[in-house]
């Protein structure tokens, strides 16, 4: 399989206060295209760094991350910028769609400056929303309002989708059937996708599992044995 993302030896460091924070303390892992990744660990660990600084939302203190051919390290914020808006999607547990626009209009808005993006209306009818286009953020379910989100993140046609936490605000079934898009979406379009969540009980559906622990990596752990999320129980 070939290789997509690299972290070689990556810290983070925060200098709030007299004692600096270290949020990633000598990080290296692989990621492969098409692999479907769950990063696990306690709260503060340092998943949520790790995602920033694979989306260009941050950077590293020191070491190295590599994206495909690009070294992120070494882009100055223009590049990142740009890397961030054409090679990567986002979805956060908080939807973070426009309050003012309908499903349909946040996603195009957000698809549209990207040079290979995707028809916005297919992809909000393969997602189930179809009927939903036309609504605004407030008069869909939290579970719709994330559908739309992962419409609005895929439509970019991103090398990367990241997600945050994407069900941390969703009951269970909910939850669950969000899971099913993003393992389908997977499935289906080969777009690696990095997911942090600290629900272990989810492990069982990636291809890889990245534990975090105090600003380190614990294990990596390559799964064999993939299972459809519908078939895991927590
Ligand atoms: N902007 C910041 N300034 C200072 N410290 C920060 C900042 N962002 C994160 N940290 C610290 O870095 C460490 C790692 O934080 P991070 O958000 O990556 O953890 P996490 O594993 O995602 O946690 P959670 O599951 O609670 O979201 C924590 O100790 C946190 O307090």
């Amino acid at each position: 399989m070939k290789k997509l993302i690299e972290f070689k030896n990556v810290t983070k460091e925060y200098n709030i206060g007299e004692v600096p924070i270290k949020a990633l303390n000598g990080v290296d892992f692989i990621i492969n295209e098409g692999e479907f990744v769950v990063v696990l660990g306690a709260s503060g660990a340092g998943k949520s760094t790790i995602l920033n600084i694979l989306g260009g939302m941050d950077t590293a203190t020191s070491g190295k991350v590599t994206v495909g051919s690009q070294d992120l390290t070494g882009l100055n914020e223009k590049k990142l910028t740009a890397y961030r808006a054409e090679k990567v999607g986002f979805v956060f547990q908080f939807y973070n769609l426009i309050p003012n626009l309908n499903a349909l209009e946040n996603v195009k808005f957000a698809a549209e400056v990207c040079k290979n993006h995707l028809d916005a209306k297919e992809i909000l009818t393969k997602i189930g929303l179809k009927n939903r286009m036309n609504n605004f953020p407030s008069q869909l379910s939290g579970g719709e309002q994330q559908r739309v989100a992962i419409a609005r993140a895929v439509a970019k046609n991103p090398s990367l989708l990241l997600c945050d936490e994407p069900t941390g605000a969703l009951d269970y079934v909910t939850g669950k059937s969000v899971l099913k898009l993003l393992q389908d979406l997977n499935r289906e379009t080969k777009t690696c996708v990095v997911l942090v969540t600290h629900n272990a009980a989810i492990a069982p559906m990636a291809d890889k599992i990245i534990r975090v622990k105090s600003g380190k990596i614990e294990s990596v752990t390559v799964n064999e044995l993939k299972q459809s999320v519908e078939g895991i129980e927590w």
